[in-house]
């Protein structure tokens, strides 16, 4: 490819020279990263050539890599697999940018922030919520390495993505901002990386700033960790510094995954996305034998066989390769058209050499279940395709037909967490356009069943709850349980009788509380998920001035006195408003609600001489039992939304 001195000029003569090759997939940009995929039509017997071209700091970098990457040069022994954990905002991402950088992955430019953070919800709140992964090469002492990095989300509802990117992995950096020390998420994320036995590399970040006390926060590591001071590796993400001692630390002291090439090809599916033109993209770890395209394989779960279409390496962008070898991780199309069939935790093996499957992974559970509905149910089909599409890439999204008096046919939906939910419904709205009614939030309740009747109709005696309008009467059941969770907070021991007060208010019991330096606590309560889903984050944030962190597991269930609330409107008992309350908390919640209710009051019958002079007046007013109630209002009684 030419260098010419004007990037414009640049950019003409390059359109110009790819105007005979077809291309391939993505689209150039002249002034921004472009990244284009061309496919030599008169060539077709050599190799297929891939030319990124990336315009940095006013000059392209135009360099060409070959399809055929020869990746046999890469033996387990030269491979490490490795994920980024940390506390929400310690700066995974950051320093993602960096080592993709320095290996040459992507171009140093001011726009190149978080390329790892592709929807745009990600973005725009700056958290990742989907993980991510991108193969670097890197060469030390003489020595050329392939480095897979996946980039894992920080939020407690999203620990699932960081339970799977572990499993393909064989390390882990543990980021600690140096400045905030260890919080919530870092204790989480350190026993998940610990109990898969997996290398921890503490990496302190952020010493750039002022307030960073690295001394402070290494003895942290060294008292709640257990693991050296002198283990620890002090970087700052933002300006680089001692970024290349990161890599050097990867190379030394995570071990190779240990795998062979001669194995039969056996291989991990620990992600999964639909591409609408291309069906199921399926991240793979190889953790035996090798893999080419059109190898016929197998997946495990299904015994279905497919053909190899595609696999290649992702830098982070998909680079296709002739062949994946045991130990290395990346991506693999084989014509699969829903991602059901390329399940989270699947083994592909090659259909003339069956094998035993890699020990998957327990499928995420719905913590959160929310009722969504069409704003005009005109909407509806193009809300269920909608919802199809995105439940196609977040598979932990449960879905259940349903229906409202009031607000007609919906769905109920679940899922891991409050943040995932409201996520889930700002890329309905980002992405597909598409406006829902969300009802409160509700968790998961069981009850025991007593009656035989119900017992046989059900299946079994311990039957689900999801949707509040199901509680079976207390005549039929033994028991009901709760679903609890271990939670954990760090917080600077000023503010600890506030936050104990706060957690005996929320149920909770406190099973642990230890000072991890002279002035921060950490204290372990156990909580009925119910008290913790709505409003306790923010709570503790703002009681502690939000030098609080929270983070927790699931705690199995546990009975609980629970009651059915039915709320009355004129006398008649309204569906939507029917909710699972602890006894002690009957009076509260119905009277907080009511007071809702009555706070739209004045709105109603404002509301109802302005409508009645509109003919549409009536479309915008719901009937509930035999009260007219305008939409708007119970909407808000619903998602519990004060004015
Ligand atoms: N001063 C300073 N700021 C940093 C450094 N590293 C990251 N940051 C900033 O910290 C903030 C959070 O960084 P991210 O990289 O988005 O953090 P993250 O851990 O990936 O966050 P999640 O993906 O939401 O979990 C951003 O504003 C960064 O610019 C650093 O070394 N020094």
């Amino acid at each position: 490819l030419p260098l010419q001195r004007k990037p414009k000029n640049m950019a003409a003569s390059l359109f110009r020279r790819v105007s005979q090759l077809k291309v391939y997939r993505r689209k150039i940009h002249s002034h921004s990263l472009s990244c284009a995929v061309f496919r030599h039509r008169w060539m077709k017997r050599l190799p297929v050539v891939s030319a990124m071209t990336y315009y940095c700091h006013g000059a392209f970098l135009p360099f060409i890599l070959k399809e055929t990457l020869d990746l046999s040069k890469f033996p387990a022994d030269k491979i490490r697999n490795f994920c980024i954990i940390a506390h929400i905002d310690h700066g995974k991402s950051t320093l993602a940018d960096r080592l993709l950088e320095m290996t040459g992955a992507i171009a140093k430019t001011e726009k190149n922030k978080q390329v790892l953070d592709k929807l745009q919800v990600e973005r725009e709140r700056g958290i990742t919520v989907k993980a991510q992964t991108a193969s670097l090469f890197y060469s030390h002492q003489g020595e050329q390495y392939l480095l897979n990095l996946i980039d894992t989300p920080g939020h407690v509802d999203f620990s699932y993505e960081v339970s799977r990117s572990i499993s393909a992995c064989q390390g882990v950096l543990l980021i600690v901002d140096a400045n905030q020390g260890i919080q919530a998420q870092t204790v989480a994320n350190f026993y998940l990386a610990f109990e898969a036995q997996l290398t921890i590399i503490p990496i302190l970040n952020k010493i750039d700033l002022k307030n960073a006390d690295p001394k402070r926060v290494e003895s942290q590591i060294e008292k709640v960790f257990d693991i050296p001071r002198d283990d620890c590796i002090r970087i700052s993400a933002k300006h680089g510094t001692n970024v290349e001692m990161v890599l050097q630390a990867v190379v030394n002291r995570i071990p190779p995954p240990a795998v062979s090439s001669d194995d039969p090809f056996r291989a991990l599916v620990f992600d999964s996305n639909f591409d609408h033109y291309r069906g199921v993209v399926a991240n793979i770890a190889v953790f035996g034998g090798r893999v080419r395209k059109g190898d016929k394989i197998v997946s495990a779960h299904l015994g279905k066989t497919y053909e190899v279409n595609e696999i290649g390496l992702l830098r982070p962008d998909e680079h296709p390769t002739q062949r994946l070898y045991a130990g290395q991780v990346g991506y693999i199309i084989a014509g699969m058209k829903d991602v059901k069939e390329a399940q989270i935790g699947d083994t592909l093996y090659l259909q003339e050499q069956p094998v035993k499957a890699l020990p998957g992974f327990k499928p995420a559970k719905a913590m959160v279940f929310a009722g969504m509905y069409p704003m005009d149910q005109s909407e509806y089909p193009g809300l269920r395709s909608a919802i199809e599409r995105l439940t196609l890439n977040d598979s932990s999204v449960t879905v259940q037909k349903d229906s409202s008096l009031a607000l007609g046919a919906g769905w109920r939906l679940g899922f891991l967490g409050l943040l995932h939910m409201e996520v889930f419904n700002q890329r309905l709205e980002q992405e597909y356009n598409a406006s829902v009614i969300v009802t409160a939030p509700t968790v998961p309740y069981k009850a025991v069943l007593s009656s035989a009747k119900l017992i046989k109709e059900h299946g079994s005696e311990e039957i689900t709850i999801v949707n509040p309008a199901q509680f079976p009467d207390r005549s039929v059941v033994s028991e009901y349980l709760e679903p609890m969770v271990l939670g954990t907070i760090l917080a600077p021991d000023a503010y600890t009788g506030k936050i104990m007060a706060l957690c005996s208010n929320r149920r909770a019991i406190q099973k642990n509380m230890v000072y991890i330096d002279d002035q921060r606590v950490m204290m372990k309560y156990l909580f009925p998920l119910n008290e913790i889903v709505v409003d306790f984050y923010d709570l503790l944030k703002s009681l502690s001035s939000g030098y609080a962190s929270f983070d927790y597991e699931n705690a199995g269930y546990q009975a609980a006195d629970l009651i059915k609330m039915d709320i009355l409107l004129n006398g008649r008992s309204v569906e939507e408003l029917i909710t699972i309350v602890h006894r002690d908390r009957a009076y509260n919640t119905g009277k907080a609600m009511l007071q809702l209710m009555e706070n739209y009051g004045g709105d109603i019958t404002r509301k109802m001489k302005l409508l009645k002079r509109q003919a549409e007046g009536k479309k915008k007013m719901r009937r509930i039992g035999n009260v007219e109630v305008p939409k708007d209002a119970f909407i808000n009684v619903l998602k519990r939304k004060d004015k």
